[in-house]
């Protein structure tokens, strides 16, 4: 099986290239490495020469084409291709075809029945979902998997990563630049904090952070509105948290699922506090259960402070396939009322990890 990766030496490229050497994916494929920019140079891996990623030729030649490239690209080469009648399959990070009826969103260990259905249908397009979709789906696939969500809302803590290298990089500095404010009244133990804070308020307003990537500090602030408006006073970060929930998993009804998403200054995991309007009352133990038994990812975090502050934060899940299931409790509201919180990698679970393993099922096939 020919595979042509795009894409492989950006951000999420790279975490689905040692991925996919971790998991020694490139066993079962033959990888072809294409490049925007510097097609000639040399492929990784010692695979030969980068080919042009525009070159529509070249591209037609392959079964696969994973890419991790961008919306844009994806927007220019996928018609292109499909135009000149290329039939291999398309697996893509970019949100650019989720939508589209022939598309599947994939995330296997939630959705593998509909990926096997629309394989059997020989459908082409398969595209991975948006980070925080697919990290609360990682988590909270049991409760879901039981038909006992009702309704949802997530309010989500969103990493600099989800805007992309350049952004964690500014939130960075952004922080070195705020310490450099106050690191004089910091090393003297005798000092106001309130003149601290004064000047780190004065330095989050005047301008002097730098915020060409963000637009407004992200470091000692957040900002509650997460890429465009779209209707109703939602975001599209919020959008997708519906439309792409109820298309992964297939329902014929959909569940409403709606909140506000947030960037705060954690460097690449996702978290988001849920509010689940279950189906029915179930037992605490059993939701527990059905939780931490649905896929071998989702950890259940007992719900105490010691075990919360431990395992339940970005410092402790970055870098991990883990998507650890915590704070989970019935609320004052009544018997059917959920509380849970969940982190993680949104550039793992959230970004390369379903691609990958789409691969992996096409090669396996
Ligand atoms: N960031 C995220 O959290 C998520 C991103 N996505 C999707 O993945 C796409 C790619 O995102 P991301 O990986 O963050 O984008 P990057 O900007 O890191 O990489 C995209 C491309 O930029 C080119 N590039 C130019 N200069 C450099 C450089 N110095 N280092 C590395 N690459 C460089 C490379 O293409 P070339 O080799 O051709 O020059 C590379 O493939 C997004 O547009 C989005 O559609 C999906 C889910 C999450
Ligand atoms: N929008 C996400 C990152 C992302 O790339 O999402 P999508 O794959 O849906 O475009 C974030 O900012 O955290």
């Amino acid at each position: 099986m020919n595979v042509g990766i795009v894409g492989w030496r950006g951000m999420v490229g790279s975490v689905l290239m040692q991925r996919m050497q971790e998991e020694n994916d490139f066993a079962g494929i033959e990888p072809v490495f294409f490049s925007t920019s510097q097609a000639g140079g040399a492929a990784p891996m010692g695979a030969g020469t980068l080919k042009s990623a525009d070159d529509i030729n070249e591209l037609k030649k392959l079964d696969v084409i994973l890419t991790c490239q961008g919306g844009d690209y994806t927007k220019a080469v996928h018609p292109e291709l499909r135009k000149a009648g290329w039939k291999g399959y398309w697996i893509d990070a970019a949100s650019t075809l989720r939508m589209e009826k022939d598309a599947v969103i994939i995330l296997d260990p939630v959705n593998r029945n509909v990926i096997d259905k629309a394989l059997k249908n020989g459908q082409k397009d398969f595209i991975g979902g948006n980070c925080t979709v697919s990290l609360m789906l990682m988590a909270l696939g049991g409760l879901f998997r039981n038909n006992l969500v009702e309704w949802m809302t997530s309010m989500t803590y969103q990493a600099a990563s989800g805007a992309g290298a350049p952004n964690m990089r500014e939130l960075l500095s952004q922080m070195g630049a705020l310490y450099g404010t106050v690191d004089k009244e910091l090393a003297d133990p005798a000092s106001a904090i309130l003149e601290i804070d004064q000047k780190v308020t004065a330095a989050l307003r005047d301008g002097s952070l730098p915020t060409k990537e963000f637009g407004f500090p992200l470091a000692g602030n957040l900002l509650p509105w997460i890429d465009r408006e779209v209707e109703d006073g939602q975001s599209r970060e919020e959008w997708k948290g519906l439309v792409e929930t109820n298309k992964i998993l297939g329902t014929e009804k959909p569940i409403p699922i709606d909140g506000i998403c947030v960037r705060v200054s954690a460097m690449r995991c996702h978290s988001q506090a849920l509010t689940i309007k279950l189906t029915k009352d179930v037992p605490i133990a059993d939701l527990e259960a059905m939780i931490a038994n649905d896929n071998e990812w989702a950890e259940l975090v007992p719900n105490t402070k010691a075990e919360s502050l431990a395992k339940l934060t970005p410092a402790a899940v970055s870098g991990t396939l883990k998507t650890p299931v915590g704070r989970v409790r019935k609320m004052k509201m009544g018997p059917q009322y959920l509380s849970a919180f969940t982190c993680g990698d949104q550039l793992l679970w959230g970004a390369a990890e379903p691609l990958r393993r789409m691969v992996r099922i096409l090669s396996e096939k």
